[in-house]
């Protein structure tokens, strides 16, 4: 809430960083775990905190820590990630009145289940790689958005790639391909949009199950069929695609943002005076990097009508 007087203006939020809490749910001899990262950030109405030191009106950062243990404590069935969050939001919203909205951001560690001679271990879990994340605003309306985002999922393909028809000028050096690595770390976040808290799928689990739909329907249209493949002339191209592919599949997601570095593999061509070609090149051999990489990163949404 921001406060005018005198020709200025004061805005502020306050809340906890990096509340780690692990919730075990035991059913039938079989165990499940998340582990969480929680981020709590209150919109609140505390002005004589800051202007007068009355700090009758602050939720202390520490009870909103304590309060992800207990409401990790109150789910007695296993949630997503963004179903806590929104479990949190709707708490601090509706049980203090000073509190007008409130930003809840997850991040999932991700725990796997591991197989054991082929089968699904009922209590052993291994470390994963891409990340389930949410970031869930609660209004004290009720109303909520909620994001759901993956993070850090690494992908590569070895041909079916090409960079062609880009500005030449006395700087550029890169000669055009049509045959080249193509690399990325997809960082997506899809965003939806509810107008109170009873429009938000009662399922605990449909959220997790979006989250695989999207990432399978994401790797899918990067890679195209596995035999096949798909051509793609640009990661720009590849990048829309994905967001329209993904847009024009679940109708209940209002905008998608893609992340999409293009992290290089070059060329190895080692040729000296006396032997021209040490190696030559001839898409085989290329020296992996990370730094300097391209960014490229969009937004797509649907535009509101004004009907
Ligand atoms: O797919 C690409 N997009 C670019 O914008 C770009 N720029 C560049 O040097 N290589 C590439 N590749």
């Amino acid at each position: 809430m921001a406060y005018v007087g005198n020709g200025l203006k004061f805005e502020q939020q306050h809340g906890k960083s990096r509340v780690r809490v692990t919730r075990v749910w035991k059913k039938d001899g079989r165990h499940f775990i998340v582990e969480w990262n929680v981020n709590i950030s209150l919109f609140s109405d505390c002005l004589p905190a800051y202007v007068a030191g009355d700090n009758s009106d602050i939720v202390a950062t520490d009870t909103m820590k304590n309060t992800v243990y207990a409401k990790a404590k109150e789910c007695a069935e296993v949630i997503s990630v963004e179903n806590f969050a929104i479990e949190l939001g709707k708490h601090f919203t509706s049980y203090y009145p000073q509190v007008i909205s409130a930003v809840i951001t997850i991040v999932e560690k991700p725990w796997e289940r591991v197989h054991v001679d082929g089968q699904p271990h009922e209590h052993g879990f291994k470390l994963g790689s891409e990340k389930h994340t949410t970031e869930v605003t609660v209004k004290k309306s009720g109303a909520l958005l909620v994001t759901s985002g993956i993070e850090g999922l690494a992908l590569l393909k070895t041909t079916k790639s090409g960079f062609e028809g880009f500005i030449r000028d006395r700087y550029t050096v890169l000669p055009e391909t049509k045959e080249r690595v193509l690399a990325t770390e997809v960082n997506a976040l899809w965003s939806y949009k509810y107008e109170s808290l009873s429009s938000v799928p009662l399922e605990p689990l449909q959220f997790n199950e979006r989250y695989l739909d999207v990432k399978k329907l994401l790797v899918r249209t990067f890679f195209g069929p596995p035999k096949e493949g798909v051509y793609s002339p640009s990661v720009q191209s590849t990048l829309y695609v994905v967001a329209t592919t993904v847009i024009n599949r679940f109708p209940d997601i209002s905008s998608i943002q893609l992340k999409m570095p293009n992290i290089h593999f070059l060329p190895v061509n080692l040729p000296n005076k006396s032997n021209p070609s040490i190696v030559e090149f001839d898409d085989d051999v290329y020296t992996p990097t990370d730094e300097p990489h391209g960014t490229i990163q969009a937004t797509l949404s649907r535009v509101q009508s004004k009907m």
